[in-house]
């Protein structure tokens, strides 16, 4: 099912063309929103939700239309915004009691949908101690807490990584995932490090400069490409002459080489693993090359 969809949709700041004719759509799961600083993936958002017009073109969210439904909008979605909007006298258990108030449950199920909701983001007795106290990853669970506590059927996540350590953000990304899995909610979350949606993401969308770059199934982000990669602790170079006396082309990087084979060859990899072997050398790491999604945003942009 198609959770949104844009058409032509441009966005003109006096000084800047935010969104520029980006025609896209987004099935339910999770979709990734890719884009640099400034690419414009904030401010899509916004026009999704109906708190930003565009100048031009046409949307849809769970075929509701945001310049005229943004209230049924708000109903049915969430939204985690980017930056910190979090009154810091309150506890998270009062706030996001209040903001299922708001979504208009009556008191009683609010506290109850809220002291569920804090226990699924990870907060527990600190949910009863004032915001303005607390780290910023529990500062992020807050925000996502807030945009679940009414139940809605699809979620916008404005960068929740942010400023995340890498367990907060190995934590967040956890969290993301069992949101669109087990409770069957889905989302669509930005993101400037291109590489970790990989892990949460059914599909990706790439926009740069508010244009659209690339929109894809996270599956042919990652194919596996034609290479295994091969790490030793010393001795590459020997590794990379025996290999390439093999008949394998061998690209060094370091103490890294990507060697080309035919894909999910076993024999390839016997082979990489016995000249270890044979030389003598300490292995680090073996693994199939992949394309990550940094590779295709590179490639791409040098395309534009
Ligand atoms: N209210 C505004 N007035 C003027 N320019 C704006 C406004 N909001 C955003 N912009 C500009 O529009 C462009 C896109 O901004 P946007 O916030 O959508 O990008 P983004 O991809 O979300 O990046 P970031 O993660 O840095 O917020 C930027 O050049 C930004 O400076």
């Amino acid at each position: 099912m198609t959770i949104l969809a844009t058409e032509g949709l441009t966005k003109r700041f006096p000084r800047v063309t935010a969104l520029d004719r980006l025609t896209v759509t987004a099935e339910t799961g999770v979709t990734g929103l890719v884009g640099a600083n400034g690419a414009g993936k904030s401010t899509l958002i916004k026009i999704l939700l109906g708190l930003l017009a565009p100048t031009e073109g046409r949307a849809t969210v769970l075929g509701l239309d945001p310049a005229s439904q943004a209230l049924d909008i708000r109903r049915v979605v969430g939204y985690m915004p980017e930056h910190d909007c979090l009154p810091p006298d309150m506890s998270a258990t009062e706030f996001t009691v209040h903001m299922a108030q708001m979504s208009g449950l009556p008191r009683s199920a609010a506290r109850e949908r809220a002291a569920d909701t804090l226990r699924h983001v990870g907060l527990y007795e600190e949910r009863y101690r004032p915001i303005g106290g607390y780290s910023t990853g529990m500062r992020q669970r807050v925000k996502l807490a807030q945009a679940l506590v009414h139940d809605p059927r699809l979620l916008f996540l404005d960068e929740p990584t942010n400023g995340l350590d890498p367990q907060g953000r190995d934590d967040m990304l956890g969290l993301i995932r069992r949101i669109g899995g087990e409770f069957g909610i889905s989302v669509v979350v930005t993101s400037h490090l291109l590489g970790e949606l990989e892990r949460v993401c059914d599909h990706v969308i790439v926009i740069d400069g508010g244009r659209l770059l690339r929109s894809s199934a996270i599956g042919e982000f990652t194919q596996a490409t034609q290479s295994i990669i091969v790490e030793v602790e010393e001795g590459a170079d020997r590794l990379a002459a025996r290999l390439t006396e093999a008949g394998r082309r061998v690209t060094p990087h370091g103490r890294t080489l990507a060697v080309e084979v035919e894909t999910g060859s076993p024999a390839a990899f016997d082979l990489v693993r016995d000249a270890v072997c044979d030389l003598d050398l300490n292995l680090v790491r073996l693994e199939q090359g992949r394309h990550r999604i940094e590779d295709v945003f590179r490639e791409e942009a040098a395309h534009v």
